[in-house]
């Protein structure tokens, strides 16, 4: 039955184990204090966390499907991993699922794996833990179509730490309930870290009713599927293919909607420039193209240059 099923289904399967190993990683190495962190760039930290949580996901991957491109945030990374490390069992509670028509077919020329190890490196870095995700996102022939967004330090009743939240578009989502934002109120989420003028802009012609601002794409996509915001604006580029693959399969798996704010999607394909050069927006409801219409085109149009 598991090596039968379509690959899409044994990617999945595969990725829910490897997310959820990647966040003991990223709650070893806070435990253990050294963060070990590397500036990329302004206001975008890198940690051992982020570099070893990459290696395991991607090891483990790469052993079971070689021949599928796999692109990481951190670059190229040592494979050679310990055992501890190598996931190799599949979700059985997936693989019991049945596997969307439109992919039953799909080969592995037609995938593309985005993997960001840890998503919310700023907060990571500075106590807000329970905005980090883990994010592997699959698309196929370009579309995002598959995704999984994993919460280590997510508190379930149970007393257990983490949560792992799946979607595939034609299947739908799994891992948490999704709930409606309040029907008399628009709630925008947003960056944290990341704002400039031309981006508070954008947000400030909602006139929303309260803005979160937190840390992550995968974080934010949770705060829209559990009816804490209706929208996720972010009018400036800088967040990147893998911030955007998973949130947008699980988003689109469960009836959302993310593009950039021109309202047009991604694409994802293994050429694609990495940057999401226009932005994100995000909606739970069906008024999209609305919220897209709102924002003044002169603000539309001067936020990034290229059409990616
Ligand atoms: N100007 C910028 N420079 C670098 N990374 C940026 C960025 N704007 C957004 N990002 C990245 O996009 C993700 C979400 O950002 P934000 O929380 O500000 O909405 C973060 O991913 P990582 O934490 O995985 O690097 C963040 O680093
Ligand atoms: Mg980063
Ligand atoms: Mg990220
Ligand atoms: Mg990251």
């Amino acid at each position: 039955m598991t090596t039968n099923a379509p690959l899409i289904m044994r990617i999945m399967a595969l990725s829910i184990n490897t997310a959820k190993r990647a966040g003991v990683i990223i709650r070893d190495v806070l435990k253990q204090g050294d963060l070990g962190i590397v500036d990329k760039g302004k206001n975008d930290p890198q940690t051992e966390a982020d570099r070893s949580a990459q290696r395991c996901i991607i090891a483990s991957l790469a052993k079971k499907f070689p021949s599928i491109k796999i692109i990481g945030e951190e670059g190229g990374s040592d494979l050679n991993v310990c055992d501890e490390w190598l996931v190799g069992e599949l979700d059985e509670t997936f693989l019991k699922q049945d596997c969307p028509a439109d992919w039953r077919d799909a080969k592995p020329e037609d995938f593309v794996i985005w993997v960001d190890p840890l998503d919310g490196t700023a907060e990571y870095t500075q106590g807000f833990v329970e905005h980090v995700t883990v994010l592997i996102g699959i698309a196929i022939k370009n579309s995002a179509v598959g995704g999984i967004i994993h919460q280590p330090f997510y508190q379930q009743s149970s007393g257990e730490l983490g949560r792992t939240i799946w979607g595939l578009k034609g299947l739908g989502t799994g891992g948490f309930t999704a709930v409606k934002p309040p029907a008399n109120e628009f709630i925008i989420t947003t960056t944290r870290s990341h704002s400039n003028a031309l981006h508070q802009k954008a947000v400030d012609v909602f006139n929303a009713s309260k803005v979160l601002k937190v840390g992550g794409a995968g974080f934010k996509v949770l705060q829209l599927l559990e009816g804490k915001a209706h929208a996720y604006v972010f009018a400036t580029p800088g967040c990147k293919k893998w911030d955007t693959c998973a949130p947008e399969a699980v988003l689109e798996a469960s009836g959302g909607t993310l593009t950039n704010i021109n309202g047009e999607h991604y694409e994802y394909h293994e050429n694609v420039e990495h940057v999401n050069g226009r932005g994100v927006l995000a909606s739970v409801g069906n008024n999209h193209q609305e919220l897209v219409e709102k924002i003044p085109l002169e603000v539309r149009q001067a936020v990034g240059t290229k059409q990616t």
